[in-house]
């Protein structure tokens, strides 16, 4: 399923009209009654609706949704929130057949906001411009203020589609309905929850004549399709030969995570580079790992053999490895030194803040695997910043320095070298622990060894580690006491539902 800009949706609604055939008003009466037929699932009971009907397109959804309510036999309070000269076009159309049924459209009372059981927000849609001017502002406000379930048409009103907006004022919505396909505010950190619950309803309108957007959801449909099977005749050495280089003495515990995660993921065979102190501490309880030396001074890893790097089909660096600057010159040989796979987390990403303008010129494929706040420092944005705008400027990053970025947070967007992007938003708010990353970073080497679309791999890994974490929520943790080793530990309830 595409992500969509406002833009890309009417570029979607313009085509069906014009080369498929599709009256705007026949879309609108699908729109209406598609979400209509949902809300007499969702509600139904004795409900009371209080339908805001708005002057654009999505106040002519509310005009379809009112009557068909109405035509079952609900209680509905229709209110025009505009001027009648503001309903035009097919808002128009639905509005004469709504009142030709024989139904009314009443005036807004207080009393409406007692009456009522749910209020259902057909005002605004993505049409949204600038700040809410009368009565909207008004409307919202009340809306929210109320105590009446409240039920978005496509989006709430006043929340802006597109990534990007700083200051809104909008619904705060129990349930949305979004029309078709998921627009970018869905995702972002500001902007997700106005949404409430959600679902996303087809309308009926062509897939053929979607636009390319370059950006999709991903799907437990897309994992199964492109998790790559073992072959029968696979041996360790066909698996995936892994490198992981971090933890330095204070920090032992990221490295151990990232090599067991990646060993429980399915690689072939996991070699850990760090310092030779903390390696009686790591062996005893990780019997598959192998250990190689670094150079290091007072556990600080300092350096790295190159000749480690031989053979092996992933490198992952940084989980553990502490911002000691001396520590940057590891990164400096493995972007220079190496032309695998090669992924850089956590530690690893600070110190390649100097080191950008040697990302560019290197030639095997690289991953980064920022949190919002690594992102921030990497391009030089205000952290509020990256969460407006993490589409776009992940994208401009990714293609700036060729490589594969993966934002993470509870909506991960993961963005090609091309520009191409996949949200991924399997996971829960347990994950929200020292360590989700370490463990992400393994499960990452794992795939990106295994798989030859870094794409696949990548949204393959997130969906392994956010979808365990769901697993091990319904099985036996809750989101509280759920810790980053519970997942390497219960990979298996993901790869069982992938069989
Ligand atoms: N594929 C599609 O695009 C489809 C869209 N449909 C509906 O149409 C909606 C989009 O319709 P429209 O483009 O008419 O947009 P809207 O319904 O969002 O309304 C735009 C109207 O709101 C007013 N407005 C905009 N910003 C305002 C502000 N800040 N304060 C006060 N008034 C403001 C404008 O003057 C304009 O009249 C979608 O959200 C969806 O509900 C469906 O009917 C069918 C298919
Ligand atoms: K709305």
């Amino acid at each position: 399923m595409q992500v969509v800009r406002a833009e890309e949706m009417y570029e979607w609604d313009r085509k069906a009209i014009e080369a498929y055939g599709r009256e705007g008003h026949i879309l609108m009466e699908n729109a209406g009654r598609t979400i209509a037929e949902q809300v007499l699932r969702d509600f139904s009971g004795e409900e009371k609706f209080l339908v805001l009907i708005g002057g654009g397109n999505n106040g002519g959804d509310g005009f379809v949704l009112a009557r068909i309510l109405r035509d079952k036999g609900k209680s509905v309070t229709a209110i025009q929130v505009v001027p009648d000269e503001k309903i035009k076009g097919d808002a128009q159309y639905h509005k004469e057949i709504y009142e030709q049924s024989g139904y009314v459209l009443d005036s807004l009372s207080e009393e409406d906001w007692d009456r009522n059981t749910v209020v259902i927000d057909a005002m605004l849609g993505i049409g949204v411009d600038g700040p809410l001017r009368p009565p909207f502002d008004e409307l919202v406000e009340k809306v929210n203020a109320s105590y009446l379930a409240k039920v978005s048409v496509d989006i709430p009103s006043g929340l802006p589609a597109d990534e990007g907006a700083e200051d809104f004022q909008a619904v705060q919505a129990d349930i949305t309905y979004i029309v078709q396909a998921p627009k970018q505010s869905l995702y972002l950190d500001d902007t997700r929850g106005f949404y409430g619950e959600w679902r996303i309803l087809d309308i009926g309108l062509p897939p053929a004549a979607s636009p390319e957007t370059g950006c999709r959801v991903w799907s437990e449909e897309a994992v199964r399709e492109s998790y790559p099977a073992i072959p029968a005749s696979a041996h360790k050495g066909t698996r995936g030969k892994g490198l992981v280089i971090g933890g330095g003495h204070m920090m032992p515990g990221a490295l151990i995570m990232a090599a067991k995660a990646s060993i429980r993921a399915g690689a072939g065979l996991t070699t850990a580079a760090t310092v030779p102190a903390i390696v009686p501490s790591i062996a005893p309880s990780l019997p598959e790992l192998m250990f190689t030396g670094v150079t290091e001074t007072d556990g600080v890893i300092t350096d790295i053999d190159a000749g480690i790097l031989g053979g092996k089909d992933g490198v992952a660096v940084g989980v553990g490895m502490g911002r000691d600057p001396r520590s940057q010159s590891v990164v400096e040989t493995l972007l220079t030194g190496t032309e695998g796979r090669l992924l850089i987390d956590a530690d690893g990403l600070y110190h390649l803040k100097d080191l950008l303008s040697s990302l560019k010129e290197r030639e095997g494929e690289t991953v980064l695997t920022p949190h919002i706040g690594e992102m921030a420092r990497l391009c030089d944005k205000e952290i509020a910043e990256v969460k407006r705008n993490p589409f776009s400027l992940s994208k401009s990053f990714a293609r700036e320095y060729g490589v594969s970025l993966v934002l993470k947070g509870p909506a991960t967007i993961i963005t090609t070298p091309g520009g191409e992007q996949v949200v991924e938003t399997s996971g829960n708010e347990g994950l929200s622990k020292g360590g989700s990353g370490d463990v992400l970073t393994g499960i990452l080497l794992t795939t990106m060894m295994q798989h030859s679309s870094m794409k696949e791999a990548l949204s393959n890994g997130c969906f392994l580690h956010g979808r365990t974490a769901e697993l091990v929520i319904e099985r036996t943790r809750t989101v509280y006491d759920i810790v980053p080793t519970d997942l390497i530990d219960h990979l298996s309830l993901t790869f069982r539902t992938m069989e």
